[in-house]
């Protein structure tokens, strides 16, 4: 029987817009047919944005409802899943409102600004019983299975030594936009850091060696924007015993990353390279270096193109399955794995003294 999961979106920013137009799409044209989306209600801080939205990207669907604050939809009883696409600063607190409702919740990257606020929603969930899990859609690619068999099961490019992963977008400094707004959760860290960390987490913290374990080492410079003293540039250099690999992870928001890579992956026997994007990957390229002198290395680009608008229905398709079956956590990206993040970017805050405003920092008392 196919499942229907019934979503209700919380913010109708630029994310919650891509969100929704992916949830439109039919599933089968991505080869899947155990589950369907229906998004039955969208919540803003304006009810006529709320509608607006529908009206704009709801492709002429049916029967979504508008409302005009987010507690409302929590309180519709034909929402399973909540998908939270606000700022980075409201994620802890609308994502707990929506679990104390008893909703399922999807909270967009980064989950929280603190690793005790992530720790408080993830321990919230598991002991109501709720599914919760960060939205960090590219572990959902097709790619980024396939990239982890190949380096993890396969072993294809041998004992894996160093790892650099990138992502950089240049935004203009605006005071007002969330990217450098401190009272909005803006940074480099918590806006493209994520994407940085998630290869090095698929590569180094999910190595089959190392078991989850947090790297020995965590060193990180930070360069503060001038306009409102977020992290303009950062990077974080992580040594990981198990089994024996040195990464740095790298990301911006005042450059661009470079077009032709942004991860590298090197082992003993060869190397892979990710070009654009760390975010939406659409190719690596493996290259196994030649074992004898005048040959020439073999390289092979493997190409996953993404069958549709976004991409980031591949996370929908699993929260669904997850969902369906009664799991709170996902498989692929549990709620533990985003506490894990939040307690490197603690770490790497307290190295650099940069501290967000203490409205929220907070931490509700449990
Ligand atoms: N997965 C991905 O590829 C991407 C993920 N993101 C993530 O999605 C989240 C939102 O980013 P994005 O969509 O770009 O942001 P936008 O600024 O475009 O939208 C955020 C929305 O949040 C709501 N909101 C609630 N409180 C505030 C507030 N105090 N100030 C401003 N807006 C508020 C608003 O909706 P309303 O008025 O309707 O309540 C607003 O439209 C972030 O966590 C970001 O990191 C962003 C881009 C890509
Ligand atoms: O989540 C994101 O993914 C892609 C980036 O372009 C964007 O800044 C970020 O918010």
């Amino acid at each position: 029987m196919v499942y229907t999961a019934r979503w209700g979106i919380v913010a109708t920013g630029w994310i919650s817009e891509r969100f929704f137009i992916d949830l439109l799409v039919d599933p089968s044209t991505r080869g899947v047919t155990d589950v369907v989306h229906t998004p039955v209600a969208v919540a803003s801080r304006s009810v006529a944005k709320a509608e607006k939205f529908i009206a704009d990207f709801g492709n002429g669907v049916q029967g979504v409802k508008a409302y005009g604050s987010y507690a409302e939809l929590f309180a519709d009883p034909n929402v399973d899943i909540v998908y939270v696409g606000t700022p980075h600063s409201s994620h802890y607190e609308v994502s707990l409102q929506a679990l104390k409702a008893g909703k399922h919740v999807l909270c967009e990257k980064a989950f929280t600004i603190n690793a005790a606020q992530a720790r408080h929603l993830a321990d919230y969930a598991k002991s109501h019983k709720l599914f919760l899990m960060e939205a960090v859609w590219t572990r959902f690619f097709p790619l980024s299975l396939e990239f982890q068999k190949l380096l993890h099961e396969e072993k294809i490019i041998g004992n894996i030594r160093r790892v650099t992963s990138d992502l950089a977008h240049k935004f203009l400094p605006d005071v007002e936009s969330r990217l450098y707004n401190p009272s909005l959760g803006g940074g480099a860290l918590l806006d493209v850091g994520v994407y940085a960390m998630t290869w090095i987490q698929m590569i180094c913290y999910n190595h089959p060696e190392n078991l989850q374990s947090r790297p020995s080492v965590i060193n990180s410079t930070i360069l503060k924007s001038p306009l409102t003293g977020v992290d303009e540039s950062t990077v974080i250099t992580m040594v990981w015993d198990k089994p024996h690999i040195i990464s740095i992870a790298t990301c911006s928001i005042a450059v661009n990353s470079p077009e032709d890579c942004l991860v590298r992956v090197q082992g003993d026997l060869g190397e892979i390279i990710v070009p654009i994007s760390t975010a939406n990957p659409t190719e690596f390229i493996v290259k196994i270096y030649a074992t004898e002198d005048g040959k020439e290395d073999e390289v092979k680009a493997l190409k996953f193109p993404i069958p549709g608008p976004t991409g980031l229905f591949w996370e929908a398709d699993a929260v669904a399955r997850d969902v369906r079956d009664g799991k709170i956590v996902d498989d692929i990206y549990p709620a533990e794995e985003s506490v894990f993040v939040m307690e490197v970017f603690d770490e790497v805050r307290r190295q650099n003294d940069f501290v967000y405003p203490a409205e929220i920092e907070f931490v509700e008392d449990e």
